[in-house]
């Protein structure tokens, strides 16, 4: 069975009547990585916040979201919020955006956890310390009592992989995690994540419009346009024999920066 099948998607905005996704079908299956790339407002960000339910309100959505055969548009909002979190996870673009600003990253971190299991403080310091460490965040107790603008935007998106790797979650949803990054905590941050997903298993969904980063990452990719998606496959087919127009050109602008690279680097030997 697929953990995510999503069948004939459609959001739309009920203030303008603007349809942003107009008719998606898709799956991800059990353990692998679906990347969702394509340009600035084609609605990758839209497609996965339909799956958390978290678009805002004024935002509407139709069709079947199944997850682990359940479907997700027919739960009630508290049992949403029981899968958030501990089934579905999402790490954002925007660490600052993930953490409350007014209170140290340590109380978030307890809060959100002792939402999801019965442990004491002590059981989570131990926890979250731990993961922590894992993902190369040294001196973590300095750390949890921080405020997230004290923080790195590295370190914001470490924090919340070492939280994934607490909640185990089924479903990992990561919206552009290294977009707001320099290149060296991108490359870190990726390989955290490869990590993340060989230690426990979990089935991903990565957003990016790098296909550089996704192609490290994904076994299947969906490629969006204007609230469609244009073409899906494994993510060896899409890069090798990509289909439609928009496709092509991503994968031709790819190469060109990959040369491109290379061929700086050689300037550099
Ligand atoms: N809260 C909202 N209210 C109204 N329209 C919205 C809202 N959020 C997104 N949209 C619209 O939905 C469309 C898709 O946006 P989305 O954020 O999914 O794009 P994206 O592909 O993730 O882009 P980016 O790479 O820039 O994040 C855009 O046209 C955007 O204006």
């Amino acid at each position: 069975m697929n953990i995510v099948e999503v069948e004939h998607l459609k959001v739309w905005d009920t203030n303008t009547g603007k349809v942003i996704i107009h008719d998606s079908s898709f799956e991800v299956k059990p353990g692998s990585c679906m990347a969702i790339v394509g340009e600035s407002g084609s609605g990758k960000s839209v497609t996965c916040r339909a799956i958390m339910r978290l678009n805002k309100p004024g935002i509407r959505q139709s069709g079947t979201m199944l997850f682990q055969g359940e479907d997700l548009n027919q739960l009630s909002e508290p049992e949403m919020r029981r899968k958030r979190g501990k089934h579905l996870c999402m790490i954002l673009q925007n660490g600052m955006s993930a953490f409350d600003p007014s209170c140290v990253i340590g109380v978030h971190i307890r809060e959100t956890l002792q939402q999801h299991f019965g442990w004491n403080t002590r059981e989570i310091e131990r926890k979250i310390m731990n993961a922590m460490e894992s993902v190369m965040l040294r001196h973590p107790r300095e750390i949890l009592n921080q405020y997230p603008h004290q923080l790195s935007g590295g370190m914001l998106q470490r924090i919340m992989i070492a939280l994934a790797l607490v909640l185990e979650p089924d479903l990992i949803i990561a919206d552009e995690p290294t977009t707001a990054l320099d290149t060296i905590s991108q490359y870190e941050v990726v390989e955290q994540l490869i990590q993340l997903r060989e230690r426990m298993g979990c089935s991903m969904m990565f957003i990016s419009h790098d296909l550089g980063v996704v192609q490290k990452i994904a076994d299947d990719v969906m490629v969006m346009k204007d609230g469609s998606i244009v073409e899906r496959g494994s993510m060896h087919s899409v890069l090798t024999e990509p289909k439609h127009a928009y496709t092509q050109y991503l994968v031709s602008t790819r190469l060109e920066l990959s040369n491109h690279f290379k061929a700086l680097m050689q300037e550099d030997l």
